[in-house]
């Protein structure tokens, strides 16, 4: 039998999940944050993290609609206005779609979808299904991937910027956002799973979320790498770089 951990080591345990298991750790990050990686590799990374954008809304709609405090939903809902935004044109999944044009694949390549790997859809599909199936506690802790993406985005950027001469600020801009919603998002899905795990299980089950999405991640990058790194075998209908 575990004993239940206070509200700060439970904090720790978490903390020490991401340190070991989040996507910063990645080769393909460390390839990109390095200057490493060709433009048609950097392509597919964008083209593929897209269908995780385009899905982030969806997952935090299902979670929204199981939500029986009004005031937990207006909290919940402003994730959903950060990625669609108020109007056409606004909101992160916009943002990332002039990623993506910004590196040279054509809109309608992104927003279709054209080419994205399918380990990806099946990670994606499953985080999607993860917050839909699982009860809430479970779901909000499997969100708390977020407190670790300012470190990785930091880094990705820096490095983008200083070692792609095609890559520029504007085409960045998805990040500069993501730096204050993350922790504000991150920061109420640790509050709330510090005050709603009131058993060992509850804690268990928790980390158990932050370890499986952990995972998702993991497994997007370990997609890419495969597929476009080495051994470099790509899947039929995957997007194919041009050039070297
Ligand atoms: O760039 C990154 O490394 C990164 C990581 C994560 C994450 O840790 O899940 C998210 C994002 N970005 C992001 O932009 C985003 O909107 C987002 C939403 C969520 C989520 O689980 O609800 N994670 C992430």
């Amino acid at each position: 039998m575990t004993r239940l951990l206070s509200p700060e080591e439970l904090e720790q345990s978490l903390r020490a999940i991401g340190a070991e298991r989040y996507h910063n750790r990645h080769a393909f990050h460390r390839l990109m944050v390095d200057g490493a990686l060709t433009k048609g590799q950097l392509q597919a990374w964008a083209l593929n993290r897209y269908y995780y954008q385009s899905r982030i809304p969806m997952k935090d709609a299902t979670i929204l609609a199981r939500m029986d405090d009004p005031a937990l939903r207006r909290i919940w809902r402003q994730r959903i206005i950060d990625h669609d935004g108020d109007a056409e044109g606004q909101g992160g999944i916009e943002k990332w779609i002039a990623l993506a044009t910004g590196l040279g694949i054509p809109r309608a390549d992104v927003t279709g979808l054209k080419g994205v790997l399918p380990a990806t859809r099946f990670a994606v599909d499953a985080y999607v299904r993860f917050c839909a199936e699982r009860p809430m506690l479970e779901a909000i802790a499997s969100s708390l991937t977020e407190l670790f993406s300012p470190t990785a985005i930091g880094e990705r950027v820096k490095g983008l910027l200083s070692s792609y001469d095609f890559v520029s600020p504007e085409t960045l801009s998805y990040f500069e956002p993501r730096l204050t919603q993350a922790p504000r998002d991150a920061d109420f899905a640790l509050d709330y799973v510090k005050e709603h795990a009131k058993t060992p299980e509850d804690q268990r089950a928790v980390q158990e979320a932050l370890v499986f999405k952990c995972h998702v991640l993991w497994s997007m990058l370990d997609a890419l790498h495969f597929a476009y790194v080495e051994p470099g075998l790509r899947p039929p209908d995957a997007f194919v770089p041009e050039g070297p």
